[in-house]
C-alpha cells in the first residue's frame, strides 16, 4: 500500500512547562483532503511546524511520504506550504515572486498557474509591498496549487480572502484532489472545511480529540434560538432536535439541530414578539461539545 502523505507517531512538543502537542498519532492517506481544526492555542501551528521541520519534536516522529520530516531537504521536495501569514519579498512584483517560487519548488504547471492568476484576479505587475493581506495569500496559494508537489500544507489560507475568492479556493482544492494531490488544511472555518474536506481531525489543548468524516462533523452543528412571547409559554419539550430549553417569564431559549419546523409550530402558538436565531462560532461549538472533559 502507498505510504500515507502524513504520518505522525506520538508527536510531542513541549515549550518549557507547556505541552503544546501531546502524543499526536495521525495518518493522512495520499489523495485525501484532510481538515485540521481546533480552537486558538490547540497546537495546530505547532503540528505544522513539526511537519515542515521548522521545529524539532520533544518526542515522537513525523513522516512525509516515508521521509522523516526532519530531513527537510528531501521532505520539502514533496510538499508546498502556504503559511497563515504570508511574507513576500517586498521589492519583487507578483510575477517575479511566482517565477522565483516556481524555480525553487517541486515543478510548476505554468498553464494552470496562469489560469489561477486569472481566476484569483491577481495583478502580477505590482510590487509585493503594495499587496494587501489577501493578495499576498493569493500569491502563495497560486504558487502552491500550481506545483506538482504531492502534498499541499495550507495553514489558515483563506483568512484574508473575500467570499468570491473563497469559492475559487474551494475549486482549486477540488482540482488538487482530482490530480491525486493530498491537501492538509488547517482552518477555523467550519463551512470551508465541510465544503472541501473528506475527513477532519479535531485538536484541543494539544490532544487529538476526534477524527471524523464531514457528515459526522455535521452533528456538531446547532442553531441557538431566543424568542420573546406575549401568549402562553410554548411547549418545546420532547420535540426532535430541540435541546437545552430555558424558559423565563415571557422568553425562551433553546438549541436546534435538524429541521426547524416542529419548533416553529410550537412557537407559533405562543404569539412570538421577537425572535433571534444565531449560528455559534466554531470556537463556541468546540468549547461546548468537547468541554472540560477533554482537557
Ligand atoms: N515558540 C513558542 N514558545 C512558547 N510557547 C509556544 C510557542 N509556540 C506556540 N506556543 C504555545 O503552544 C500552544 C499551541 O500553539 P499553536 O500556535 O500551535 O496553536 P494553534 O492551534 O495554531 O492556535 P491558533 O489557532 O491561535 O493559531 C499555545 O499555548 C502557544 O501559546
Amino acid at each position: 500500500m502507498a505510504a500515507p502523505a502524513i504520518r505522525t507517531h506520538q508527536l510531542t512538543k513541549r515549550y518549557g512547562a507547556l505541552l503544546a502537542l501531546d502524543g499526536l498519532d495521525l495518518s493522512v492517506p495520499a489523495g485525501e483532503v484532510f481538515g485540521f481544526l481546533g480552537p486558538n492555542g490547540a497546537g495546530k501551528s505547532t503540528t505544522i511546524r513539526l511537519l515542515l521541520g521548522l521545529a524539532r519534536p520533544t518526542a515522537g516522529q513525523a513522516w512525509i511520504f516515508d521521509t522523516d520530516a526532519a530531513d527537510v531537504a528531501t521532505a520539502h521536495r514533496l510538499l508546498a506550504y502556504v503559511p497563515a501569514d504570508v511574507a513576500l519579498w517586498p521589492q519583487l512584483t507578483g510575477a517575479e515572486t511566482l517565477g522565483l517560487l516556481a524555480a525553487t519548488g517541486a515543478g510548476v504547471d505554468r498553464a494552470y498557474r496562469d489560469e489561477l492568476v486569472d481566476r484569483f484576479d491577481l495583478d502580477l505587475s505590482k510590487p509585493a509591498r503594495t499587496y494587501s493581506t489577501g493578495n499576498r495569500q493569493k500569491v502563495a496559494l497560486i504558487a502552491a496549487f500550481s506545483t506538482r508537489a504531492p502534498l499541499l500544507v495550507l495553514d489558515e489560507p483563506t483568512s484574508g480572502l473575500d467570499p468570491l475568492m473563497e469559492l475559487q479556493f474551494r475549486r482549486a482544492v477540488a482540482a488538487a484532489r482530482d490530480n491525486g494531490q493530498t491537501v492538509f488544511l488547517c482552518s477555523h472555518q467550519l463551512a470551508e472545511v465541510e465544503a472541501v474536506c473528506d475527513r477532519v481531525a479535531i485538536l484541543r489543548a494539544g490532544r487529538l480529540v476526534d477524527v471524523a468524516t464531514v457528515p459526522e462533523l455535521r452533528r456538531l452543528h446547532r442553531t441557538e434560538v431566543a424568542a420573546h412571547f406575549a401568549g402562553p409559554a410554548p411547549d418545546l419539550h420532547n420535540l426532535v432536535g430541540v435541546d437545552n430549553v430555558t424558559l423565563a417569564s415571557g422568553s425562551v431559549r433553546f438549541t436546534l439541530t435538524g429541521p426547524p419546523a416542529p419548533a416553529l409550530a410550537a412557537l407559533a402558538a405562543a404569539d412570538v414578539t421577537a425572535l433571534t436565531v444565531r449560528e455559534p462560532s466554531l470556537e463556541e461549538i468546540f468549547l461546548d461539545y468537547y468541554g472540560e472533559a477533554t482537557r
